[in-house]
């Protein structure tokens, strides 16, 4: 069954694909050119679905399963900033570096080393049985020594909770096994599999 995700992002579309395995996973820019879909829900949750309805709709095809993602990081010392903004944090058109970077300066402008921290994952999946959202939430810290090259994002500058590498440091598989994406997906794919039920 075909999965057709509504993002841009070459990180989210790696790991979706790897952790829905038993889809046929598709990037919406590969079937509709759409451009940049304007994300401008006041919540994680209301841009996921603004994403996956967008998407949906331009596919007109009554068959098409679409799912989205919205996440971002939350800080303590920040008042969870940047959130829902943490793709454009560093301004419109901001790399994964210029983010980053604007987090480790802002931790270091209130005199901090380290702050808790946790992502948000909203998922939505929309398709003719309907509309759907799911949350999950990874806790940690974020660190103003940026270390590791792995995952993508704020990934080499957050420890999560029971670690003491970041997770552009850790293998992977971790990741994959207590990440705020695929806890979210681990629901997900409870829909999913209704779905796929429903069909045959
Ligand atoms: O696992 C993660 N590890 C590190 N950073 C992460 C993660 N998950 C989200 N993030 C950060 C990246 C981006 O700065 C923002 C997502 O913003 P968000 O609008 O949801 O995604 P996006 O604009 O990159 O692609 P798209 O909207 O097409 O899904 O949060
Ligand atoms: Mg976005």
């Amino acid at each position: 069954m075909q999965l057709v995700l509504a993002t841009s992002n070459k990180g989210k579309i790696r790991e979706i694909a790897q952790l829905c395995d038993s889809f046929e996973v598709v990037a919406f820019n590969d079937l509709v050119d759409l451009g940049e879909i304007v994300e401008d829900g006041d919540t994680f949750a209301a841009n996921a679905m603004i994403k996956a309805r967008t998407v949906y709709d331009a596919l007109n095809d009554p068959d098409a399963i679409v799912l989205s993602d919205d996440s971002g990081i939350s800080v303590e010392a920040l008042d969870n900033a940047p959130g829902i903004y943490s793709a454009r944090y560093a301004g419109k058109g901001a790399t994964d570096k210029d983010n980053l970077n604007k987090l480790v300066e802002a931790l270091k402008a209130k005199g901090l080393t380290e702050s808790p921290a946790f992502y948000t994952a909203a998922i939505s999946i929309v398709c003719r049985e309907g509309e759907y959202t799911v949350h999950g939430w990874m806790h940690g810290k974020v660190i103003d020594t940026p270390r590791g090259d792995g995952g993508f994002g704020y990934d080499p500058m957050f420890i999560p909770q029971g670690y003491d590498q970041t997770l552009g440091e850790l293998d992977g598989e971790i990741k994959k096994r207590i990440s705020h994406r695929s806890k979210a997906l681990g629901l997900a794919k409870v829909v999913l599999a209704t779905i796929r039920k429903a069909r045959h």
